[in-house]
């Protein structure tokens, strides 16, 4: 990695050759340059691959019902090998299965499993501060109690030997049945940080009985214990693959359900049985209204990624979900929400959901991790395609993720990247659901190693080997490049970011410099020089004028805009006392109940066009 970011710096992109424009890059000096390593990209811009969705487990029609499902005890006369059942007030797990083992768990050796990185450990030295009343003292380990017997062997399998620190923390929150505002760095655990203390907690109580009314009805219908709410397919997928790892062997039966994929589908795959449901808003939404879902027996509530499920794009359809259907009110459910940035608008707007909450902050709220080195170089548009070549040219082996605004951006520089012999592939909201799956699906395996996204797959995307992320056209929110770059350097592996930066790109300069000083990353000169010139803008952190999405440095109730007067706050690591930067507080735009309808189509790219 250190290799990687050395021979960047031998670039020497922003020399005086970039400016004046006679810039020669070197893959028309000489023909050197990574490139396609394969021909199977399909159309340049996908490659085979195909969904691993659906049923993972074969169906063996052999068993009793499982409960918690419809019927709640007897789902029909399918028992999918390698999942338990809840008889009689007991938890009966299936037996192990060491084929499945491996389809889930991988193997040691597996490249396309995450292992955790050298700095791993370095976890522990992030100061962590938990706020709100009664704050449960922090797990140190894998163990049972408190964790369930079966999810602890579980966690085994996938080969975690010690909790991050947002796991740490959230698995006695939970267990305490409080509700959760969790931030921590992108690629630290947040998933496990839900999952585990939910399943831990579901695998003991087992599932909620079933309404008398929902047992004569003619149509099926869901009703999941834990609902987890994810922006993007991508992503809900990633989740529900993560579940189907730790709900092996038990009662508890994951399914996952987003938009742009076959309704009917689906639908089957819920009558088989849903107690955690995964889903993207939309689908979701859709499914309540065709009365395949109900949210009455909802005893978790997860928003991952909450700052984004709570923003202008979702909050409609998120509020219709929590408040206009059947879920249970905020205080006969447990909600969490975990990001890695929480702007302090949006943690206003989410007091609406949450319930006497604890606030965990893993490091400062929206930093960006340590593991990743971040490199801004100074390149004019014009620049930007002879400059990328350059990059990819000293690139060594690995994934390349390259962000961009536009879709068309994504198609044209794909186009490009591959008239350039790269193997790439685009990811955006304009593409199929299966051309996005393929594109995935080739980036991970690596027969694409460069794959051209927008801001669809900013977040929550965990896929190892990606060693380098270019921000080719930089966001307008700072909080959204921490999500970016975020998809390198995850589990304690490091990574390389580097951002093309220009005088367009003025409005997240302070943001920029102020997140690259807090991770001890080297601020180039030019960028101190264009936020002094930007000094008189108004804003915070990221701020500006076309910027409002500035992020809190901690829990806002702290901040005294709330109704913060709870007794003790916890802080472990070496400091709890990070300094608060500029915030905008409360978002004008927030707190509305309004309704939007039609939201059964579109999915992650229909309310959110520059994706
Ligand atoms: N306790 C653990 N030990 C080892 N590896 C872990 C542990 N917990 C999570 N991981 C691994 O770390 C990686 C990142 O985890 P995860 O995707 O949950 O991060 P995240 O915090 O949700 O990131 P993002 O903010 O990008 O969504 C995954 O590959 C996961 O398997």
């Amino acid at each position: 990695m250190a290799e990687l970011s050395n021979q960047i710096e031998r670039l020497d992109i922003n020399g005086g050759e970039t400016r004046k424009g006679g810039y020669v890059p070197p893959h028309l000096r000489s023909s050197g340059g990574r490139r396609a390593r394969n021909e199977d990209v399909e159309g340049g811009r996908g490659g085979s691959g195909g969904s691993n969705r659906g049923s993972f487990f074969g169906f063996d029609r052999r068993g009793g019902g499982r409960g918690g499902f419809g019927r709640n005890g007897g789902s029909g006369g399918f028992r999918p090998a390698g999942t338990g059942r809840w008889v009689d007030g007991k938890h009966v797990p299936a037996a192990r299965n060491e084929k499945i083992e491996v389809q889930l768990f991988g193997v040691a050796e597996d490249p396309n499993f995450q292992s955790s990185g050298i700095n791993f450990d370095n976890y522990d030295d992030i100061p962590v501060e938990a706020s709100g009343e009664e704050v449960p003292e922090p797990i140190t380990e894998f163990t049972s109690p408190p964790l369930d017997e079966l999810l602890l062997e579980n966690i085994k399998l996938a080969r975690f030997t010690k909790p991050t620190p947002v796991q740490k923390y959230s698995v006695p929150i939970v267990a305490k049945g409080r509700d959760l505002m969790a931030c921590a760095q992108t690629g630290s655990g947040k998933t496990g940080g839900f999952l585990f203390p939910v399943l831990s907690e579901s695998f003991s109580t087992g599932p909620s009985p079933i309404p008398e009314s929902a047992k004569g009805s003619y149509m099926r219908k869901a009703f999941p214990t834990a609902v987890v709410l994810a922006p993007t397919r991508e992503l809900a997928t990633q989740i529900f693959d993560e579940a189907k790892k730790f709900t092996y062997r038990s009662w508890v039966r994951p399914t996952v359900v987003y938009g742009g994929a076959d309704v009917g589908s689906q639908m089957r795959e819920l009558d088989r049985g849903c107690d955690l449901l995964v889903a993207t808003p939309g689908r979701l939404n859709d499914l309540l209204e065709r009365g395949k879902i109900s949210l009455a027996k909802v005893k978790y509530l997860v928003l991952d990624e909450a700052d984004r499920m709570l923003d202008m794009g979702f909050e409609p359809q998120i509020r219709h979900i929590v408040e206009g259907c059947d879920m249970p009110g905020v205080e006969n459910r447990q909600t969490l929400m975990f990001s890695a940035t929480f702007p302090v608008d949006i943690q206003h707007l989410a007091r609406d959901f949450l319930s006497d909450y604890i606030f965990l902050s893993v490091g400062r709220v929206g930093s960006t991790s340590e593991n990743i080195t971040q490199r801004i170089l100074y390149v004019e548009d014009e620049d930007k395609k002879s400059a990328l070549l350059d990059l990819l040219s000293a690139s060594n082996d690995g994934l390349t993720l390259i962000f961009v605004e536009t879709k068309r951006m994504a198609d044209q520089l794909t186009d490009f990247l591959i008239m350039q012999n790269f193997a790439a592939t685009a990811i955006h909201g304009d593409r199929t659901q299966g051309e996005r799956e393929r594109a995935l699906a080739a980036f991970r395996s690596g027969r694409a190693n460069l794959l051209v996204a927008t801001a669809v797959a900013a977040r929550g995307l965990d896929i190892p080997n990606v060693t380098h992320v270019i921000n080719y056209d930089l966001p307008s929110d700072v909080d959204d490049y921490v999500h970016r770059i975020g998809r390198t350097g995850r589990a304690g592996n490091t990574g390389v970011s580097t951002a093309f930066f220009n005088r367009g790109n003025k409005n997240i300069v302070k943001g920029l410099v102020e997140i690259l000083t807090e991770a001890n990353q080297e601020v180039p000169p030019f960028l101190n020089d264009i936020s002094r010139e930007s000094s008189g803008i108004r804003g915070g952190r990221g701020g500006g004028f076309f910027n409002s999405r500035a992020s809190g440095s901690r829990d806002y109730r702290k901040q005294g805009n709330g109704n913060g007067s709870w007794g003790a706050s916890r802080s472990g690591g070496s400091s709890s006392n990070w300094g608060s930067s500029g915030s905008r507080g409360g978002g004008s735009w927030g707190g509305s109940s309004s309704r939007s309808s039609g939201w059964g189509a579109s999915e992650s790219s229909g309310n959110s066009s520059w994706w």
